[in-house]
Parts: structure tokens; sequence; C-alpha cells
């Protein structure tokens, strides 16, 4: 099966990843005589530095017509004083909306070898296999007016959503809830907020088509608490995408690290951009110790959601799985003992795992 897939790799650690993920694909392709062709295009502050914006036309051209894009991250201190809409940020935002990826979903499972690699106590994470589906072209993200006014001391940002924009949203997570544990949080602020209660009215609406989902509600304040005190509590969550993009990061505490979860916005034709959920990290990055394996699983997401490749994904995870139980992990991960290895390292172990299954005589080297 020939593909074309436009790789993003952006700013910061996101070229080292994108890296990986090349790697173990071209391994899949061999391994399952699938064809992957591979188009490279700047985004973010790669793009402003040679282009002078965020979204090239040629990157945005490109990508209109790929059966799927891989995104790296973008942003750096270097470009944070850019106005908003120069900033690397509004690259990544744009594509998003342009492609019309409205469905944002955030697998959050916990390796069985890293339970102990969390702060949070074993006991409380274990179990914890939650799937986050975060709203990701609309709210305070894009509503307009957001501005300055009165000569820069009062300032507005937008929350708007339109009825069919929380529908469709929220369609997909019932959707998703049946294909899973047939539980559905939907977490608002409707002690608060207007459009959270709207939100909750379709909700509640949708319910009735969807009479074998049992769906709760829970105010976002609580479900931040929630997702730290009793995560197993979860299976699928909807939220808007403020909500969504905070509490994403706070639940990859459960999996041990920020860098090991990956994502995939998609539209209705199953069309996506897949990326980790972290960001361009500028404290690690050029050290070559990037956690590679959220980009990694990001790209299993792309054979499963996008092409159809259930299997080639699934290798992909278990190849990672047996990597971190072989006791293999890059320097985020708090894990005591095991071989602490670099992302070329770490990349060579998935792939290895996916070709000989076996990677006893692999001689890991140390990093400065
Ligand atoms: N999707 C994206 O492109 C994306 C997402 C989030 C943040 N950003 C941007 O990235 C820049 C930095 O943001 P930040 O520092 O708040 O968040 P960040 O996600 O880049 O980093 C937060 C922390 O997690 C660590 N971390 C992140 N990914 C890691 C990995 N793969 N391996 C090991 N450790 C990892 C970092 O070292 C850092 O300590 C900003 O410009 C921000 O806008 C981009
Ligand atoms: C970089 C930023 C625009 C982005 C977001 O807020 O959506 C990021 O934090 C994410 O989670 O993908
Ligand atoms: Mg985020």
């Amino acid at each position: 099966m020939n593909k074309q897939i436009i790789l993003l790799p952006g700013d910061g650690v996101g070229k080292e990843i994108m890296e990986s993920a090349k790697h173990v694909l071209n391994t899949i392709a061999s391994e399952f005589g699938h064809s992957f062709t591979f188009h490279q295009h700047a985004i973010g502050g790669e793009a402003i530095d040679n282009n002078g914006t965020p979204l090239p036309e040629d990157t945005i051209n490109a990508c209109r017509q790929a059966d799927a894009i891989l995104l790296g991250a973008v942003g750096g201190k270097k470009w944070d004083s850019l106005p908003g809409h120069m900033r690397p940020e509004k690259g990544l935002l744009g594509i998003r909306k342009m492609l019309g990826l409205f469905a944002n979903l955030r697998p959050v499972k916990g390796f069985a070898p890293l339970l102990h690699a969390s702060p949070l106590k074993e006991d409380v994470i274990k179990g914890s296999d939650i799937l986050i589906i975060r709203e990701l072209t609309g709210g305070l993200y894009f509503g307009q007016p957001s501005e300055r006014r009165e000569n820069g001391d009062a300032v507005v940002d937008t929350l708007s959503y339109h009825r069919s924009e929380m529908e469709r949203i929220i369609d997909k997570a019932f959707q998703s809830a049946r294909l899973r544990n047939n539980h559905l949080t939907s977490v608002d602020k409707a002690n608060v907020l207007e459009s959270s209660r709207m939100w909750r009215e379709i909700v509640n609406e949708k319910s009735k088509d969807y009479p074998d989902v049992t769906v709760e509600h829970v105010l976002v304040d609580a479900a931040a608490m929630k997702l730290i005190t009793q995560p197993n509590q979860f299976d699928v969550i909807v939220t808007e995408n403020l909500f969504g993009d905070i509490l994403s990061d706070e639940a990859s505490v459960l999996t041990g690290s920020l860098g090991m979860l990956p994502s995939a916005s998609i539209r209705s034709d199953g069309v996506g951009l897949y990326e980790p959920v972290h960001g361009s990290a500028p404290d690690i990055a050029g050290k070559g110790i990037a956690n590679p394996m959220g980009m990694i699983l990001s790209a299993a997401m792309m054979l499963k959601y996008s092409f159809g490749m259930e299997e080639e994904a699934a290798e992909i995870e278990e190849a990672v799985h047996d990597a971190l139980e072989q006791g293999y992990h890059t320097p985020d991960l708090q894990i005591k003992g095991g071989k602490q290895v670099t992302t070329k390292e770490m990349t060579e172990i998935v792939v290895d795992n996916l070709t000989t299954k076996s990677v006893s005589n692999f001689i890991c080297s140390t990093y400065a």
C-alpha cells in the first residue's frame, strides 16, 4: 500500500524525534510490504526563519494532498517575543483549523513497566486507561475578537462555539466510548460558563442516542483533582479545547512522562495529523535525550486511524512496551535501575524489537 506522508518536524526536539518515527515506519514498511513516501515541510519557528511565516503556502498545499501528516513540535524561546499571529504555535493552530481536524484523541495508558515511574502511587494508577477527546478547532483558541484594547490596558479573548461544533465532537466521544468501556465523562465549567451549559445540554440530548453509554458530568476543577486521585475511574473524557489541553498534560503524569503521550487529530473522513502531546522541550533540545515514545506511538496511531493498519500499529505498541520491559528508558523517566539511553538508542531498541523481537545483544552507550 503506497502512502504519502507529510513530515513536519518543527522545532527543538521535534526534529530529533521525527527521525525516530521515520526509522520505525520504514521498518514497518519493509516488514509488511508497504511503501511510505515521506515529504518534509517547514512549520513553526523554522518556517518563520526561512519563509517569514509559521505556516508557508507549500506546507499547506502538501498537507491538503497528504494521506496523513506527522508533526514533531513547534516553538521555542527564540520566537517567544513575536506578536501572536507570527508565533510558531500559530502554524500548528492554523493547520489544525484549515484541515478541519476537530477531534483530538489523546490516549493515556500506563505501560506496566512504567507503573513505578510515576510520582503517583502505583495502586492509584494501576488499571488506568483513559482516552481524552479534546475539541481542537474551536473555543478560546479561535474565537474573535482576541485583542488588546485601551492602549494595551484591556484585553479580550472570545470563547465561541456553534452547536454543530459541539455536536460532532460529542458524537465522536460517544462512539469512542462504545468501542471501549461504555463510560463517558463530560468535563465542563457549567457552574460558571454559558458555553459549558450549552455543552452539557448537548451531551444530555445526545445521550438519548447512546443509551448503552453511561454519562457523567464533572466540573473541570474537580476533574483535574480526580485525574490524580482516582484515574482508574475514567474511560473516555470529552471536553472543549482549552480544558483538554490542560488536562492532557496533567494526565501524562500517570504514564511517567509527558514524553510518552501520543495524539491523533482527525476529521470524519479519516484524514489526520499525528503528533506527541508535548512541545519542543527547549530545556533538553539538542542533547539527543528526548523520549521518542510519544512520537513513535503517534506514528502507530496514524497507521491505525488513517491507514486502517491495526496489526502494524499493534506491533509498534508491543515493541515500545518490550523496550520498556527490557529496562530501557530515556532520562525523563524516573526509573531506579534500568538502562538509561539516548533518543537514537531507544529508537534502535524499538526497531530491533520490531525486527528480531530481541535486543539481548544491544550494547547501549552512555551519553554526556
Ligand atoms: N504540539 C506542539 O508543538 C507543542 C505542544 C506544547 C508546547 N509547545 C511549545 O513548546 C515550547 C516549550 O513549551 P513547554 O516547555 O511549556 O512544554 P514542553 O512540552 O516542551 O516541555 C515541558 C517539559 O516536559 C519535558 N519534555 C517534553 N517532551 C519531552 C520528551 N519527548 N522527552 C523528554 N522530556 C520531554 C521538557 O523537557 C520540559 O521539562 C513552547 O514554545 C510551547 O508553545 C508546542
Ligand atoms: C502549542 C500549542 C498551541 C498546543 C495547544 O495548546 O493546542 C499544545 O499545547 C498542544 O497541546 O498541542
Ligand atoms: Mg498542550
